[in-house]
Protein backbone atom coordinates (compact mmCIF):
# COMPACT_ATOMS: atom_id res chain seq x y z
CA UNK A 1 0.00 0.00 0.00
CA UNK A 2 1.98 3.76 -0.84
CA UNK A 3 1.47 6.75 1.25
CA UNK A 4 -0.73 10.02 1.04
CA UNK A 5 2.30 11.77 -0.80
CA UNK A 6 3.14 9.08 -3.02
CA UNK A 7 -0.19 8.51 -4.14
CA UNK A 8 -0.44 12.44 -4.71
CA UNK A 9 2.99 12.21 -6.27
CA UNK A 10 1.98 9.66 -8.77
CA UNK A 11 -1.16 11.81 -9.59
CA UNK A 12 0.51 14.88 -10.38
CA UNK A 13 3.03 13.28 -12.47
CA UNK A 14 -0.07 12.26 -13.94
CA UNK A 15 -1.36 15.57 -15.22
CA UNK A 16 -2.79 16.38 -18.26
CA UNK A 17 -2.01 19.16 -20.74
CA UNK A 18 -5.22 20.22 -22.54
CA UNK A 19 -4.35 23.15 -24.40
CA UNK A 20 -5.33 26.73 -24.51
CA UNK A 21 -7.92 28.42 -26.02
CA UNK A 22 -9.18 31.85 -26.42
CA UNK A 23 -12.06 33.22 -24.20
CA UNK A 24 -13.65 36.92 -24.41
CA UNK A 25 -11.90 38.83 -21.75
CA UNK A 26 -15.00 39.77 -20.00
CA UNK A 27 -16.29 35.96 -19.58
CA UNK A 28 -12.39 35.00 -18.88
CA UNK A 29 -13.31 35.51 -14.56
CA UNK A 30 -12.31 31.99 -12.93
CA UNK A 31 -10.22 30.62 -15.31
CA UNK A 32 -5.97 29.96 -16.12
CA UNK A 33 -4.53 32.55 -18.02
CA UNK A 34 -2.23 31.01 -20.71
CA UNK A 35 -0.09 34.09 -21.99
CA UNK A 36 1.61 37.11 -20.62
CA UNK A 37 -0.23 40.03 -19.65
CA UNK A 38 1.97 43.29 -20.62
CA UNK A 39 1.22 46.74 -20.15
CA UNK A 40 0.37 48.05 -23.72
CA UNK A 41 1.42 52.13 -22.28
CA UNK A 42 2.59 53.06 -18.95
CA UNK A 43 -0.19 53.23 -16.37
CA UNK A 44 -1.35 55.59 -15.43
CA UNK A 45 -0.36 56.31 -19.48
CA UNK A 46 -0.34 60.16 -18.47
CA UNK A 47 -0.10 62.60 -15.98
CA UNK A 48 -3.47 61.97 -14.57
CA UNK A 49 -5.48 64.57 -12.55
CA UNK A 50 -6.94 63.03 -9.37
CA UNK A 51 -9.17 65.76 -8.03
CA UNK A 52 -11.55 67.95 -9.47
CA UNK A 53 -10.18 71.54 -8.75
CA UNK A 54 -8.13 73.77 -10.79
CA UNK A 55 -4.56 73.30 -12.83
CA UNK A 56 -1.67 76.00 -12.45
CA UNK A 57 1.71 76.52 -12.53
CA UNK A 58 4.08 75.89 -9.07
CA UNK A 59 6.36 78.45 -9.64
CA UNK A 60 3.45 81.21 -10.12
CA UNK A 61 1.97 80.11 -6.67
CA UNK A 62 5.65 80.69 -5.13
CA UNK A 63 5.32 84.02 -6.55
CA UNK A 64 2.63 84.97 -4.57
CA UNK A 65 0.04 84.46 -7.19
CA UNK A 66 -3.92 83.34 -5.83
CA UNK A 67 -5.94 84.74 -8.54
CA UNK A 68 -6.43 82.83 -11.46
CA UNK A 69 -8.61 83.59 -14.85
CA UNK A 70 -9.77 80.42 -16.10
CA UNK A 71 -9.06 79.82 -19.33
CA UNK A 72 -10.71 76.70 -20.08
CA UNK A 73 -12.86 74.20 -18.48
CA UNK A 74 -11.33 70.63 -19.40
CA UNK A 75 -12.95 67.47 -18.93
CA UNK A 76 -11.31 63.83 -18.50
CA UNK A 77 -10.92 62.55 -21.98
CA UNK A 78 -10.36 65.73 -23.94
CA UNK A 79 -6.83 67.25 -25.45
CA UNK A 80 -5.45 69.30 -22.49
CA UNK A 81 -5.79 73.16 -22.83
CA UNK A 82 -2.34 74.69 -22.50
CA UNK A 83 -2.26 78.04 -20.01
CA UNK A 84 -0.82 81.38 -21.82
CA UNK A 85 0.58 82.88 -18.82
CA UNK A 86 1.63 82.41 -15.20
CA UNK A 87 -1.93 84.39 -14.18
CA UNK A 88 -3.95 81.62 -15.96
CA UNK A 89 -5.31 78.60 -14.79
CA UNK A 90 -7.43 75.56 -16.53
CA UNK A 91 -10.45 74.03 -14.23
CA UNK A 92 -9.59 70.59 -14.93
CA UNK A 93 -11.83 67.30 -13.89
CA UNK A 94 -10.51 63.56 -11.96
CA UNK A 95 -9.22 61.32 -15.09
CA UNK A 96 -8.36 64.46 -17.54
CA UNK A 97 -4.48 64.40 -18.51
CA UNK A 98 -2.92 67.66 -17.18
CA UNK A 99 -1.72 70.21 -19.61
CA UNK A 100 2.20 70.36 -19.91
CA UNK A 101 1.95 74.44 -19.37
CA UNK A 102 0.46 73.46 -15.49
CA UNK A 103 2.20 71.38 -13.06
CA UNK A 104 0.05 71.33 -9.36
CA UNK A 105 -3.79 70.53 -9.03
CA UNK A 106 -5.73 72.46 -5.99
CA UNK A 107 -8.95 70.98 -5.50
CA UNK A 108 -12.14 72.48 -5.56
CA UNK A 109 -12.79 72.70 -1.86
CA UNK A 110 -9.30 74.60 -1.08
CA UNK A 111 -10.78 77.43 -3.71
CA UNK A 112 -13.08 79.89 -4.23
CA UNK A 113 -14.47 80.44 -7.90
CA UNK A 114 -15.68 83.64 -9.25
CA UNK A 115 -16.67 85.70 -12.27
CA UNK A 116 -14.13 83.60 -14.74
CA UNK A 117 -11.70 83.46 -11.90
CA UNK A 118 -10.15 81.06 -8.95
CA UNK A 119 -8.76 82.12 -6.08
CA UNK A 120 -6.41 80.00 -3.60
CA UNK A 121 -7.31 79.36 -0.07
CA UNK A 122 -4.61 77.76 0.98
CA UNK A 123 -1.40 78.87 2.64
CA UNK A 124 0.88 76.71 1.60
CA UNK A 125 0.61 74.15 -1.67
CA UNK A 126 2.98 71.11 -3.08
CA UNK A 127 4.47 71.33 -6.46
CA UNK A 128 2.68 68.72 -8.51
CA UNK A 129 -0.22 67.76 -5.91
CA UNK A 130 -3.17 66.78 -7.31
CA UNK A 131 -1.74 64.52 -9.88
CA UNK A 132 -0.71 60.42 -10.50
CA UNK A 133 2.08 60.39 -12.57
CA UNK A 134 2.47 58.83 -16.10
CA UNK A 135 4.46 55.22 -15.60
CA UNK A 136 4.04 55.44 -11.52
CA UNK A 137 2.65 52.04 -11.47
CA UNK A 138 3.48 50.28 -14.02
CA UNK A 139 5.86 51.35 -17.13
CA UNK A 140 5.25 49.99 -20.49
CA UNK A 141 6.21 46.35 -21.53
CA UNK A 142 6.19 45.18 -17.86
CA UNK A 143 4.76 42.18 -17.00
CA UNK A 144 1.14 42.80 -15.73
CA UNK A 145 0.26 38.91 -15.08
CA UNK A 146 1.73 35.71 -15.96
CA UNK A 147 0.01 31.95 -17.39
CA UNK A 148 -1.04 30.10 -14.86
CA UNK A 149 -2.12 32.79 -12.91
CA UNK A 150 -6.00 32.86 -12.19
CA UNK A 151 -7.96 35.75 -13.39
CA UNK A 152 -9.48 37.15 -10.50
CA UNK A 153 -11.55 40.49 -10.68
CA UNK A 154 -8.27 42.34 -10.43
CA UNK A 155 -6.47 40.54 -13.19
CA UNK A 156 -9.70 40.98 -15.55
CA UNK A 157 -8.98 44.97 -14.58
CA UNK A 158 -5.54 44.42 -16.25
CA UNK A 159 -6.22 42.36 -19.08
CA UNK A 160 -9.05 44.81 -20.13
CA UNK A 161 -6.81 47.66 -19.32
CA UNK A 162 -4.33 46.28 -22.01
CA UNK A 163 -7.19 45.96 -24.48
CA UNK A 164 -6.90 42.56 -24.79
CA UNK A 165 -10.64 41.82 -25.69
CA UNK A 166 -9.60 38.37 -26.48
CA UNK A 167 -7.21 36.30 -24.26
CA UNK A 168 -5.65 33.05 -23.83
CA UNK A 169 -6.24 30.74 -21.33
CA UNK A 170 -5.91 27.21 -20.19
CA UNK A 171 -8.90 24.90 -21.59
CA UNK A 172 -10.46 23.10 -18.59
CA UNK A 173 -11.20 19.71 -18.54
CA UNK A 174 -14.82 17.67 -19.50
CA UNK A 175 -15.37 15.98 -15.79
CA UNK A 176 -18.35 13.09 -15.07
CA UNK A 177 -18.39 12.34 -11.76
CA UNK A 178 -20.09 8.77 -12.39
CA UNK A 179 -21.78 6.88 -9.02
CA UNK A 180 -21.95 3.40 -9.19
CA UNK A 181 -24.18 1.14 -7.00
CA UNK A 182 -27.24 -1.06 -7.31
CA UNK A 183 -28.83 -0.11 -3.92
CA UNK A 184 -28.13 3.77 -4.83
CA UNK A 185 -31.62 4.93 -6.65
CA UNK A 186 -32.42 8.11 -8.37
CA UNK A 187 -33.24 11.43 -5.67
CA UNK A 188 -36.50 11.49 -6.60
CA UNK A 189 -37.38 7.46 -5.97
CA UNK A 190 -38.81 6.04 -3.15
CA UNK A 191 -36.30 3.72 -1.49
CA UNK A 192 -37.04 0.57 -0.45
CA UNK A 193 -36.29 -0.31 3.28
CA UNK A 194 -32.58 -1.77 1.83
CA UNK A 195 -31.82 0.98 -0.92
CA UNK A 196 -30.76 4.40 -0.16
CA UNK A 197 -30.88 7.79 -2.59
CA UNK A 198 -27.79 8.64 -4.42
CA UNK A 199 -25.84 12.18 -2.88
CA UNK A 200 -21.92 11.34 -3.59
CA UNK A 201 -22.18 12.09 -7.12
CA UNK A 202 -24.20 15.57 -6.59
CA UNK A 203 -22.02 16.45 -3.69
CA UNK A 204 -18.68 16.00 -5.80
CA UNK A 205 -21.01 18.19 -8.48
CA UNK A 206 -21.25 20.58 -5.88
CA UNK A 207 -18.12 21.03 -5.08
CA UNK A 208 -16.50 21.44 -8.30
CA UNK A 209 -18.76 23.92 -8.98
CA UNK A 210 -18.32 25.76 -5.84
CA UNK A 211 -14.48 25.76 -7.10
CA UNK A 212 -15.92 27.34 -10.90
CA UNK A 213 -15.63 23.76 -12.74
CA UNK A 214 -18.61 22.01 -14.19
CA UNK A 215 -19.15 18.49 -14.30
CA UNK A 216 -21.21 15.96 -15.69
CA UNK A 217 -23.10 12.98 -13.36
CA UNK A 218 -23.62 9.79 -14.26
CA UNK A 219 -25.16 6.71 -12.52
CA UNK A 220 -23.48 2.83 -13.45
CA UNK A 221 -25.03 -0.23 -11.83
CA UNK A 222 -23.04 -3.25 -10.91
CA UNK A 223 -22.99 -4.48 -14.02
CA UNK A 224 -19.93 -5.01 -15.42
CA UNK A 225 -21.44 -5.32 -19.13
CA UNK A 226 -23.23 -2.08 -18.33
CA UNK A 227 -20.06 -0.47 -16.69
CA UNK A 228 -17.74 -1.06 -19.84
CA UNK A 229 -20.51 0.17 -22.30
CA UNK A 230 -20.91 3.49 -20.72
CA UNK A 231 -17.10 3.81 -19.52
CA UNK A 232 -16.48 3.26 -23.30
CA UNK A 233 -18.06 6.01 -24.37
CA UNK A 234 -17.07 8.35 -21.50
CA UNK A 235 -13.51 7.57 -22.40
CA UNK A 236 -14.16 9.10 -26.16
CA UNK A 237 -15.45 12.70 -24.66
CA UNK A 238 -14.52 13.50 -21.07
CA UNK A 239 -10.81 14.31 -19.93
CA UNK A 240 -11.63 13.32 -16.79
CA UNK A 241 -13.39 10.57 -14.67
CA UNK A 242 -14.47 10.57 -11.53
CA UNK A 243 -16.02 7.41 -9.94
CA UNK A 244 -17.20 6.72 -6.74
CA UNK A 245 -17.83 3.00 -5.22
CA UNK A 246 -17.61 -0.33 -6.72
CA UNK A 247 -13.66 -0.42 -5.86
CA UNK A 248 -12.93 -2.18 -2.93
CA UNK A 249 -13.07 -5.97 -1.90
CA UNK A 250 -16.74 -6.72 -2.86
CA UNK A 251 -18.06 -8.95 -4.73
CA UNK A 252 -20.20 -6.88 -6.75
CA UNK A 253 -16.92 -4.19 -6.91
CA UNK A 254 -16.28 -4.90 -10.70
CA UNK A 255 -14.70 -1.67 -11.26
CA UNK A 256 -10.61 -2.37 -10.96
CA UNK A 257 -11.65 -5.16 -13.37
CA UNK A 258 -13.77 -3.15 -16.17
CA UNK A 259 -11.56 -0.27 -15.69
CA UNK A 260 -8.45 -3.38 -16.77
CA UNK A 261 -10.38 -4.34 -19.54
CA UNK A 262 -11.16 -1.04 -20.85
CA UNK A 263 -7.40 -0.49 -20.81
CA UNK A 264 -7.08 1.85 -18.40
CA UNK A 265 -3.36 1.10 -16.61
CA UNK A 266 -3.49 1.04 -12.73
CA UNK A 267 -1.11 3.39 -11.35
CA UNK A 268 -2.13 2.37 -8.00
CA UNK A 269 -5.10 0.48 -5.27
CA UNK A 270 -5.34 1.37 -2.12
CA UNK A 271 -3.64 3.89 -0.15
CA UNK A 272 -2.33 4.08 3.46
CA UNK A 273 -5.51 6.49 4.72
CA UNK A 274 -9.27 6.77 6.12
CA UNK A 275 -11.20 7.16 4.83
CA UNK A 276 -10.21 6.47 1.68
CA UNK A 277 -8.08 3.58 1.90
CA UNK A 278 -9.38 1.58 -1.51
CA UNK A 279 -9.13 4.36 -3.85
CA UNK A 280 -7.98 3.07 -7.29
CA UNK A 281 -6.25 5.31 -9.94
CA UNK A 282 -5.22 4.91 -13.35
CA UNK A 283 -4.92 6.20 -16.62
CA UNK A 284 -6.37 5.23 -20.09
CA UNK A 285 -4.47 4.16 -23.11
CA UNK A 286 -5.67 7.77 -24.55
CA UNK A 287 -4.44 9.49 -21.24
CA UNK A 288 -7.67 10.14 -19.45
CA UNK A 289 -6.91 9.77 -15.86
CA UNK A 290 -9.87 7.87 -13.73
CA UNK A 291 -10.18 8.64 -9.98
CA UNK A 292 -12.05 5.92 -8.75
CA UNK A 293 -12.87 6.79 -5.19
CA UNK A 294 -14.26 4.47 -2.54
CA UNK A 295 -17.75 4.67 -1.83
CA UNK A 296 -18.42 5.95 1.28
CA UNK A 297 -19.31 9.30 1.06
CA UNK A 298 -16.70 10.82 3.22
CA UNK A 299 -14.16 9.64 1.69
CA UNK A 300 -15.62 10.70 -1.62
CA UNK A 301 -15.42 14.37 -0.43
CA UNK A 302 -12.10 13.62 1.08
CA UNK A 303 -10.21 12.35 -2.04
CA UNK A 304 -11.85 14.88 -4.29
CA UNK A 305 -10.34 17.60 -2.29
CA UNK A 306 -7.05 15.88 -0.94
CA UNK A 307 -6.32 14.30 -4.58
CA UNK A 308 -8.68 15.43 -7.71
CA UNK A 309 -8.40 19.17 -7.18
CA UNK A 310 -4.54 19.47 -7.17
CA UNK A 311 -4.64 17.35 -9.85
CA UNK A 312 -6.88 19.97 -11.83
CA UNK A 313 -4.84 22.90 -10.31
CA UNK A 314 -1.48 20.59 -11.90
CA UNK A 315 -3.34 20.35 -15.40
CA UNK A 316 -4.50 24.20 -16.16
CA UNK A 317 -0.95 24.86 -14.68
CA UNK A 318 -1.74 26.71 -11.76
CA UNK A 319 0.27 27.18 -8.71
CA UNK A 320 -1.11 24.91 -5.92
CA UNK A 321 -2.30 26.61 -3.01
CA UNK A 322 -0.04 27.12 0.16
CA UNK A 323 -0.66 24.42 2.79
CA UNK A 324 -2.53 25.71 5.43
CA UNK A 325 -1.96 24.17 9.09
CA UNK A 326 -3.66 24.49 12.11
CA UNK A 327 -3.81 23.76 15.99
CA UNK A 328 -5.88 20.62 17.36
CA UNK A 329 -8.22 21.45 20.41
CA UNK A 330 -8.40 18.07 21.49
CA UNK A 331 -6.32 14.72 22.69
CA UNK A 332 -7.41 11.93 20.60
CA UNK A 333 -5.76 8.77 19.51
CA UNK A 334 -6.06 6.64 16.29
CA UNK A 335 -4.07 3.55 16.21
CA UNK A 336 -4.22 1.98 12.56
CA UNK A 337 -1.07 2.65 10.29
CA UNK A 338 -3.05 4.80 8.67
CA UNK A 339 -2.56 8.76 7.73
CA UNK A 340 -6.22 10.07 9.44
CA UNK A 341 -8.31 12.45 7.70
CA UNK A 342 -9.94 14.11 10.94
CA UNK A 343 -12.97 16.21 9.95
CA UNK A 344 -12.51 19.05 11.83
CA UNK A 345 -14.42 23.04 12.36
CA UNK A 346 -11.93 25.45 12.33
CA UNK A 347 -12.18 29.02 13.99
CA UNK A 348 -9.69 31.88 14.56
CA UNK A 349 -9.40 32.36 18.05
CA UNK A 350 -8.93 35.91 19.34
CA UNK A 351 -4.62 35.53 19.39
CA UNK A 352 -5.06 34.56 15.72
CA UNK A 353 -4.73 31.08 15.69
CA UNK A 354 -6.27 28.69 13.61
CA UNK A 355 -7.71 26.37 15.67
CA UNK A 356 -9.00 22.97 14.71
CA UNK A 357 -12.12 21.57 16.71
CA UNK A 358 -12.76 17.71 16.09
CA UNK A 359 -16.16 16.55 14.52
CA UNK A 360 -16.74 12.98 16.06
CA UNK A 361 -18.42 11.18 13.85
CA UNK A 362 -19.42 7.38 12.90
CA UNK A 363 -16.78 6.78 10.21
CA UNK A 364 -16.66 7.32 6.23
CA UNK A 365 -20.53 6.37 5.74
CA UNK A 366 -21.43 9.47 8.18
CA UNK A 367 -21.92 12.18 5.67
CA UNK A 368 -24.42 13.56 7.98
CA UNK A 369 -21.20 14.85 10.10
CA UNK A 370 -19.87 16.70 6.97
CA UNK A 371 -22.09 19.76 7.12
CA UNK A 372 -20.28 20.56 10.48
CA UNK A 373 -17.23 20.44 9.73
CA UNK A 374 -15.14 22.94 7.45
CA UNK A 375 -11.59 20.77 6.93
CA UNK A 376 -9.95 17.33 6.98
CA UNK A 377 -6.65 17.35 9.38
CA UNK A 378 -4.30 15.40 7.83
CA UNK A 379 -3.19 13.30 11.15
CA UNK A 380 0.33 11.40 10.17
CA UNK A 381 0.51 7.42 10.13
CA UNK A 382 3.74 7.59 11.99
CA UNK A 383 1.72 8.80 15.07
CA UNK A 384 -1.21 6.79 17.15
CA UNK A 385 -1.53 9.55 19.69
CA UNK A 386 -2.17 12.99 19.08
CA UNK A 387 -2.37 16.01 21.63
CA UNK A 388 -4.07 18.99 21.83
CA UNK A 389 -1.62 22.11 21.10
CA UNK A 390 0.04 19.92 17.83
CA UNK A 391 -0.47 21.35 14.65
CA UNK A 392 -1.05 19.77 11.19
CA UNK A 393 -1.92 20.16 7.83
CA UNK A 394 -5.88 21.31 7.10
CA UNK A 395 -7.81 21.23 3.99
CA UNK A 396 -10.03 23.31 3.84
CA UNK A 397 -13.68 22.08 2.64
CA UNK A 398 -16.05 24.61 3.44
CA UNK A 399 -15.28 28.31 4.38
CA UNK A 400 -14.08 29.54 7.81
N1 LIG B 1 -13.28 -6.59 3.10
C1 LIG B 1 -13.15 -5.28 2.97
N2 LIG B 1 -14.26 -4.54 2.94
C2 LIG B 1 -14.18 -3.21 2.79
C3 LIG B 1 -12.91 -2.59 2.72
C4 LIG B 1 -11.77 -3.40 2.77
O1 LIG B 1 -10.63 -2.93 2.67
N3 LIG B 1 -11.93 -4.74 2.87
N4 LIG B 1 -12.85 -1.24 2.62
C5 LIG B 1 -13.95 -0.51 3.19
C6 LIG B 1 -13.81 0.86 2.87
S1 LIG B 1 -12.62 1.68 3.70
C7 LIG B 1 -14.65 1.52 2.03
S2 LIG B 1 -14.52 3.22 1.82
C8 LIG B 1 -15.67 0.85 1.28
C9 LIG B 1 -15.50 1.25 -0.19
O2 LIG B 1 -16.26 0.47 -0.96
P1 LIG B 1 -16.49 0.64 -2.50
O3 LIG B 1 -15.63 1.64 -3.10
O4 LIG B 1 -16.47 -0.69 -3.06
O5 LIG B 1 -17.94 1.28 -2.51
P2 LIG B 1 -19.32 0.55 -2.43
O6 LIG B 1 -19.15 -0.78 -1.84
O7 LIG B 1 -19.95 0.66 -3.73
O8 LIG B 1 -20.09 1.52 -1.44
C10 LIG B 1 -19.61 1.83 -0.16
C11 LIG B 1 -20.69 2.55 0.61
O9 LIG B 1 -20.96 3.82 0.00
C12 LIG B 1 -22.34 3.95 -0.31
N5 LIG B 1 -22.52 4.69 -1.55
C13 LIG B 1 -22.09 4.30 -2.76
N6 LIG B 1 -22.44 5.20 -3.68
C14 LIG B 1 -23.14 6.16 -3.07
C15 LIG B 1 -23.79 7.35 -3.51
N7 LIG B 1 -23.80 7.72 -4.80
N8 LIG B 1 -24.36 8.13 -2.60
C16 LIG B 1 -24.37 7.75 -1.29
N9 LIG B 1 -23.77 6.64 -0.82
C17 LIG B 1 -23.19 5.85 -1.69
C18 LIG B 1 -22.80 2.52 -0.47
O10 LIG B 1 -24.17 2.36 -0.33
C19 LIG B 1 -22.00 1.80 0.60
O11 LIG B 1 -22.60 1.93 1.85
O12 LIG B 1 -15.57 -0.53 1.39
C20 LIG B 1 -15.29 -1.02 2.74
N10 LIG B 1 -15.32 -2.44 2.73
O1 LIG C 1 -12.01 4.37 3.16
MO1 LIG C 1 -13.33 3.93 3.85
O2 LIG C 1 -13.85 5.48 3.35
O3 LIG C 1 -12.43 4.32 5.34
O4 LIG C 1 -14.68 3.75 4.81
MG1 LIG D 1 -17.83 -2.26 -2.12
Amino acid sequence: MITVEQAEQIILDNKSDLGAEITLFDTSAGRVLAETIRADRDLPPYNRVMVDGIAIKYSAFERGIRIFKIKAVQAAGVEPVEVDGDEECIEIMTGAAIPESVDTVIRYEDITIGEGEAIINLATIEKGQGLHLKGADKTQGDVLAVPGQLITPAVLSLIASVGEAEVRVKKVPRIVVISTGDEVIEVHKRPTPFQIRRSNNYTAQAILKTLGYEASVLHLPDDPEVMRNQLSQCFQYYDAIILAGGVSAGKFDFLPQVLNELGVEQLFHKVAQRPGKPFWFGKHGNGVPVFAFPGNPVAVYMCLHRYFIPWLYATLGQQQPAPVYAMLNNDLEFKPELKYFLQVKLLVNEQAKLIAEPIVGNGSGDFANLADANAFMELPAEKSVFKKGEVYRVHLINPL
